[in-house]
């Protein structure tokens, strides 16, 4: 049995061997109608020689040969069969369609062509944009894909003008804050928390709990939406009106009522983490607009637990135990990938390496050929790590990511840990309205000072929806803990010294990097 590669091989050879056999037709038919075109010009003689012949002729005629046009062709013929040169089938088509050989030459050209491109094939393989190795196990990198390329080419955009810029919309009227995520991290609950007015006077939540505005941007295809997003369909505004409803506000007068009340418009939406586009889209609004991105997480096992039974019990995406889903390749083809490009980056300086995870990061979001079907049959497209309870849990690359695309993310960019907001929820929930009103004009009423001070007694409240407890109580298997843990180590090591140079990003910044999951 010949495999795929001897397959091509041979393939390339067959036509190499018909481009050969052509160019001997083409040489041969070519040498059969110069020899046709002498003997039709030339009498098949020399010129000079015809010219004596004739010469001789009248001579011995005593009379000068007037010939009519059509006998040189008969001597011709004469001539033609005593050098006994038969003319082929192609020499006469040569000589009846002269088009005939342009047409010739375009094609021999063109098999050429043809030809050449198949030996650069063989032996330089061609760098497509998306290059797979089917052995996930030994490889550690995954090319980027072109939806890359679009982005980067946004981001270039966006940086060019990015200087002096003002807020495009009323201040207002834009959202102050997104909650990106994560799934499972107590989101909800901190939603609520965000829209109680007693403990955030002028946080105003979109209606429903999860806006996803930008998430549904993913539906169609990439491509589409970032078309989509540039001519600015998904600007705050439209944003505003489809996800922000004000009982008390008259139709049409939204805007004022926003801005009389001081109201700081928010929202959250889990999957927003995994869109390595949005923080550059944003790009334009974090300073201006003092937009401001929180993103929740919890020890990654507990976690990727938590989505488990979410994902078995709510969604009903997982007819398997737990084992046989982290066992499943699509989980484990996309962690491997993850994590084998921390490994590899270990070697690196720390420059190349943020850039090599961040690529690898980027390249694995928007992958969604590779083990996506779940995220693509529910209407997703270049989001395909929804459902990927191994590769959400490790959040290194995407907090790289968002603190690296995110301008000024010492004002801008903050993270929360679950532990840390049930350990002490008074402290965290002070400590954020601290964060989000650091902004407040003079001239407003509210007391920065009195958001600042200790608030004593808050509990937040456990919602009674099933997703938001998906385990009831169901504890991980220890073996399974204890593997999970070393699957993660590298990971986690890189969080934490992450967490350590930045130390700005721990919502806070009290606590230190290795406190974020004691309970
Ligand atoms: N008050 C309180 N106390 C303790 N635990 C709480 C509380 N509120 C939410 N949770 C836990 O947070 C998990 C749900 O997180 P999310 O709300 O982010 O889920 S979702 O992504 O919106 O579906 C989910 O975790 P698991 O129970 O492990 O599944 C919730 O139980």
């Amino acid at each position: 049995m010949k495999n795929r590669n001897e397959k091509t091989c041979s393939a390339y050879l067959y036509i190499l061997k018909i481009f050969g056999n052509f160019c001997t037709w083409l040489k041969e038919s070519h040498e059969a109608s110069s020899s046709l075109e002498r003997s039709l010009f030339k009498g098949g003689k020399p010129l000079a020689k015809m010219k004596t012949e004739i010469k001789r002729k009248t001579r011995l005629d005593g009379t000068t040969h007037h010939r009519k046009p059509g006998l040189e062709q008969n001597n011709v013929d004469e001539d033609y069969e005593m050098s006994n040169e038969k003319p082929s089938l192609l020499a006469k088509l040569y000589r009846s369609y002269p088009m005939r050989r342009c047409i010739l030459t375009f094609l021999s050209l063109g098999l050429g062509i043809v030809s050449l491109l198949t030996i650069q094939q063989i032996f330089f393989p061609s760098s497509s944009p998306v290059e797979r190795t089917k052995d996930w196990k030994g490889s550690t990198t995954l090319a980027a894909e072109p939806i890359v390329k679009i982005v980067e080419t946004a981001a270039a955009t966006t940086t060019k003008n990015r200087k002096n810029l003002t807020c495009k919309y009323s201040k207002y009227n834009h959202p102050s804050l997104i909650v990106i995520g994560e799934m499972k991290c107590a989101t909800s609950t901190l939603y609520y928390a965000l829209n109680d007015h007693d403990l955030f006077p002028e946080m105003y939540g979109s209606k429903g709990y999860e806006a996803q505005w930008y998430t549904w941007t993913m539906k169609e295809n990439l491509n589409q939406s970032l078309k989509r997003i540039r001519s600015n369909e998904f600007a705050w505004p439209n944003f505003r009106k489809e996800r922000w409803s004000f009982d008390e506000a008259s139709p049409g007068e939204e805007d004022v009522y926003i801005r009389q009340r001081r109201l700081k418009l928010f929202e959250k939406s889990p999957p927003y983490v995994l869109l390595p586009h949005l923080p550059i889209y944003l790009s334009e609004e974090f300073v201006p607009c003092n937009l401001k991105v929180l993103l929740m997480i919890r020890h990654p096992i507990r976690r990727l637990w938590s989505q488990f039974w979410h994902q078995s019990e709510v969604k009903n995406l997982f007819s398997q135990n737990f084992q046989n889903v982290l066992r499943h390749s699509q989980y484990t083809h996309r962690f491997h990938k993850l994590h084998g490009a921390l490994v590899t980056s270990s070697s690196m300086s720390k420059d190349q390496r943020e850039q090599y995870i961040m690529d690898q990061w980027q390249a694995l979001m928007y992958d969604d050929k590779v083990c996506c079907q779940l995220g693509t049959n529910w209407g997703y497209y270049g989001f395909c790590c929804q459902f990927d309870i191994l590769v959400r849990s490790c959040y290194y690359p995407a907090i790289l990511w968002w603190d690296r695309h995110i301008d000024q993310p010492q004002n801008h960019f903050r993270v929360l840990s679950y532990e840390a907001f049930f350990r002490d929820p008074a402290l965290a929930i002070q400590r954020l309205r601290c964060w989000l009103h650091d902004d407040i004009d003079s001239d407003v009423a509210n007391d920065k000072e009195g958001l600042c001070k200790s608030l004593v007694g808050y509990v937040p409240v456990k919602t009674s929806k099933k997703h938001m407890g998906a385990t009831d109580g169901r504890e991980i298997p220890q073996d399974t803990f204890q593997i999970l843990t070393q699957m993660f180590e590298p990971c986690e090591t890189l969080l934490m010294q992450y967490l350590h140079e930045h130390p700005y990003l721990i919502l806070g910044q009290q606590d230190t990097p290795e406190q974020l999951w004691s309970k």
